[in-house]
This record gives structure tokens, sequence and C-alpha cells, in this order.
């Protein structure tokens, strides 16, 4: 006899914005796209055509946006744990709630040098993310980056690899590096809400962290390979934040490939001579690490 072995429901890619008007006439606008799905006592909805444990994944959308309505959405993370938060408390048969916010970037306009009080414009794709898993007794949540994509045009090399018979790559001491930053930082575990609620100044102060030492680090080390440059990057993090267990990156190896132009007129177009190259959109190297506070044994 079949049985479920794990089921969640909810609204996904509910886009709410919100503003908050200061009283000086200065606006703050925060665009986030949110997902909610709901873990518990639901099984017999699947298996028996019982409706009666379904908060309508309607209702979950109504409620995104009344929670941003009576909460504050940033930080981000804040906002995340009363909303999930609010569906543990508020049906006794709901053990978790797992939200998503992915907050897009709203950069506010210089106009003649001063910061435009209400008009903003879209700096890039980069995205701010959060999940945030809450239980009756807990909230754990990882909080991170996405889509920061940077290129760094020298201070880059990548030499002594394995060199066998399936080996074409030349080592190089000098290279392009660009990659796609997803970063992502776990919380330790919060027992309550009042727990989040106190951490409120650290989100953002994290955010700003990891943000600019994953730049910082990128930019000046004269990077030996993707996987050192990033377990630096994670070593930072977790330096700066006591308050994080683990760090993480994922980050694709964007090629951009040297061209051999002396076919034309024996014009010069490789190694120290090389200016024109070939962005590559695949494939691409893919380097992940998780890095934890303490040992942990690997998964
Ligand atoms: O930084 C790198 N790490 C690798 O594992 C790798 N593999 C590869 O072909 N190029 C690179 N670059």
């Amino acid at each position: 006899m079949p049985s479920i072995a794990a089921a969640r429901y909810g609204k996904d890619n509910v886009r709410v914005y919100k503003v908050e008007r200061q009283a000086d006439g200065t606006q703050i606008v925060t665009e986030m796209t949110v997902c909610v799905l709901l873990e518990g006592e639901i099984d017999v909805s699947y298996t028996k055509a019982d409706n009666s444990p379904v908060v309508a994944t309607d209702s979950i959308k109504n409620t995104i946006y009344i929670k941003a309505k009576e909460h504050p959405v940033t930080p981000p993370e804040l906002y995340a744990a009363y909303l999930g938060t609010h569906f543990v408390e508020k049906y006794a048969h709901i053990h978790t709630a797992n939200v998503s916010v992915i907050t897009h970037r709203w950069t506010r306009m210089t106009i003649d040098g001063k910061p435009h009080p209400h008009s903003f414009y879209r700096d890039g794709s980069e995205v701010r993310t959060v999940e945030a898993k809450i239980s009756k007794n807990n909230i754990a949540i990882r909080s991170g980056i996405n889509g920061l994509l940077v290129l760094k045009s020298t201070g880059s090399q990548f030499h002594g690899f394995v060199r066998d018979e399936f080996t074409t790559l030349p080592e190089v001491w000098d290279r392009i590096l660009s990659t796609d930053v997803d970063c992502g930082w776990a919380w330790k575990t919060f027992t309550s809400m009042s727990a989040v609620e106190e951490a409120t100044p650290k989100f953002n102060r994290a955010w700003e962290g990891a943000r600019s030492i994953t730049m910082k680090t990128f930019a000046e080390e004269n990077s030996p390979s993707v996987q050192n440059t990033m377990y630096k990057m994670c070593e930072s993090i977790l330096e700066l934040v006591p308050e994080l267990d683990t760090v993480n990156y994922k980050l694709p190896n964007k090629h951009y490939f040297e061209i051999d132009l002396s076919w034309h007129k024996g014009i010069k177009n490789t190694g120290k001579d090389a200016e024109v190259y070939a962005p590559q959109s695949g494939p691409n190297g893919l380097i992940e690490v998780t890095v934890a506070r303490s040992q942990a044994s690997k998964l």
C-alpha cells in the first residue's frame, strides 16, 4: 500500500511591493517575490480527496499581503519569520511553513548629485534571498545573494591540476575570471519569533558584509582557483558574523576563451597578446562548497 513520503503545498511567485513614506518626503520601496509552502497533517487531501485540512493557496497568497501590511518587510529575514510563524500558530495541523523571499533591487537614483526621494532604478539582476523553515518550536533561516555577476580581467590563475591522457587545458598564470555569485549563509537556529526580532539588526549587517567580502576577495586576491577563493570568502564571512553556522557558495566558472587570429595576417592574439576573447555561454565549470564553523560531517 503506497503512502505519502513527503508533501507540501502553497503559493509561489507572489509578487509584493511595499512603500514606506517618511515624514521628510523620502520614500523607501521594497519589491519581493514570495513563496510559502505548508507541511503538516495534510495527507488526506492527497489520499482521500478530503480538503478539510487545506488552507487554500489563495488564502496563503492573501496572508502574504496582509503580513506585508502588518509588519516591516525589511530585513526580509524578519518578514519571512513573521509570515511563517502566522501559519504554524494559526493552524494546529500545520507543522512547518517554508517561506522563500526574493528581494529585487530598486536602487535610489542620484539626480544632480543628490539622492532622489522617490525614483529608483534596477542596477542588475542580483537578488537578496531568504529561505526560512518555520516550525512550532524553531525557526531556521538561510540568507543569501544570487545573480551577482562579476568579472576580473586579470589576477586569476589555474595550474597544478591533474594532467593525464584526458587533459587538454593549458596551465595559466593569468586568466579572466567571471562568475555569477550564488552565496548563502545559515543562521544558528532561532528558538522563537522574539529571538528573530532580537537579531533584526544583524541580518542587514550580514548581507552587507557577505556582499562586500565577496567583491573585495574576488577583486583583491590573485586567485589560484575558484575553489580556494570561495573558501576564503566563506572563512571571512564566518569570522565576521558569529551567529552563522555555515556559509556556502555555488560559483559557475564562466569561461572566456582566447582566439588564435594568426591565420589573418599573422595577428598576435594569444598569451600576453590576447585582447579579443570569445565569452562562452556553456559549458561552464560549477564549483560548490559549504563551510561550517565547526567540524561537520560531509553529507
Ligand atoms: O578555478 C578553477 N577550478 C577548476 O576546478 C577548474 N577546472 C578547469 O578546467 N578550470 C578550472 N578553474
